[in-house]
């Protein structure tokens, strides 16, 4: 018995409402062990006084179960949530005010690329249509929502054929819809000419509020489109938000395995678990119906696998995507019978499939 082991016991308990673990959240302040007692300090800010109960006493059970702790000393620090006058959240702690607006949402995965223009946003507004697809045929009604986190080409707006500005509603935003998929971007909120030269921490604050102060109301699935890269911008996103999982998306390049690699050790870092890798722009279609490898084969497939995780499937480089992104109506819904709409379709089958 050691530090390491109860570490490990303390990632099998979830936050109260959320599939993410307590040691993910960042809650752990510090585990000792000593004499056959295990002592753990945890640093919850919420303003349910029921959190703390459940989680000291989720954590004393799973310590007395393991083998050499006989006995455990649970210290908690409670904070309650502070908004600073405006309503804007102050702080990035992923049990703060993220956490309490995205209540309603009962999925949250991220869609992230280790660098640009692989087609990522392209990627995750037809995942969002072809989940609102998927969910309607299953259940006659699909609560879907995308977040564009990419604040420094905001693409989303202008993909899904949006941009009137969101109607503030008291301290909230609310989110403009389209295609019945609700959506929030900083493109909607600044003018295309406005340079946004935002610096981490404003990023960190703009995701916040997009997190907290935006009426995303009841969702099944919200996808979030995060910025390219794999900097520290993205990892304290990742940190922030309480995603339940991550597509990674690339391109069919072999050198594409160890970009991709840098994306997945972010979430590694934070226990946010890989739904899998899709990749983008395979091969092109020639008039024969025969497929062109233009941009090299394998490349998903081997990132896949060096990641350990599924691979989703293969979108080809095709003039409807790119059509469908220009004028604002995504391939999923312009051709929805499409190639290209089955191939969607098979991947948000996979992903839903590995949430339930
Ligand atoms: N499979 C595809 N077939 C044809 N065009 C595509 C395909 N995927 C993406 N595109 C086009 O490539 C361009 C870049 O795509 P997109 O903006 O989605 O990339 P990104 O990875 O999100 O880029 P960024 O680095 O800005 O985040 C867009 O014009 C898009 O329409």
């Amino acid at each position: 018995m050691n530090t390491d082991t109860i570490n490990e016991a303390l990632k099998s308990i979830k936050y109260p409402g959320f599939s993410r673990d307590i040691v993910s959240f960042g809650l752990i302040k510090g585990v000792d062990f000593a004499d056959g007692v295990a002592t753990v300090s945890m640093a919850i800010t919420t303003a349910d006084p029921r959190v703390p109960t459940q989680l000291k006493a989720d954590v004393e059970n799973t310590l007395l179960a393991l083998d050499g702790v006989d006995n455990t000393e649970v210290r908690v620090t409670v904070s309650t949530p502070k908004t600073p006058p405006g309503g804007s959240p102050s702080s990035g702690n992923v049990t703060g005010p993220a956490q309490q607006a995205m209540k309603g949402v009962k999925h949250i995965i991220a869609v992230a690329s280790g660098k640009g223009g692989v087609g990522k946003s392209t990627f995750a507004v037809n995942l969002a249509c072809a989940f609102e697809k998927l969910l309607r045929s299953e259940s006659g009604d699909a609560r879907v929502g995308i977040m564009d986190c990419d604040i420094y080409g905001p693409s989303v707006p202008m993909m899904m054929g949006v941009s009137s500005r969101p109607e503030v509603n008291g301290e909230s935003l609310v989110p403009v819809e389209n295609f019945g998929i609700k959506m929030m971007s900083m493109g909607l909120l600044i003018d295309e000419s406005t340079p946004v030269v935002w610096r981490g921490p404003m990023v960190m604050k703009t995701i916040q509020q997009f997190a907290a102060n935006v009426a995303w109301g009841d969702l099944d699935v919200l996808v979030v489109d995060l910025p390219p890269g794999t900097g520290d911008a993205q990892l304290s996103l990742v940190q922030t938000l309480p995603l339940d999982g991550a597509v990674i998306v690339t391109t069919p390049q072999l050198v594409a395995v160890s970009v991709a690699r840098r994306g997945a050790t972010m979430f590694e870092k934070v226990n946010v678990p890989l739904l899998g890798v899709a990749e983008n722009m395979s091969y092109l279609l020639g008039k024969d119906g025969e497929q062109q490898y233009i941009f090299g084969q394998g490349g998903g497939e081997h990132t896949a696998e060096a990641l350990e995780t599924s691979f989703l499937g293969q979108i080809p480089l095709d003039p409807v995507i790119r059509e469908g992104g220009d004028r604002g109506i995504p391939a999923m819904i312009s051709y929805p019978e499409g190639n290209v709409a089955q191939s969607f379709t098979k991947m948000a089958e996979s992903v839903m499939a590995k949430l339930k």
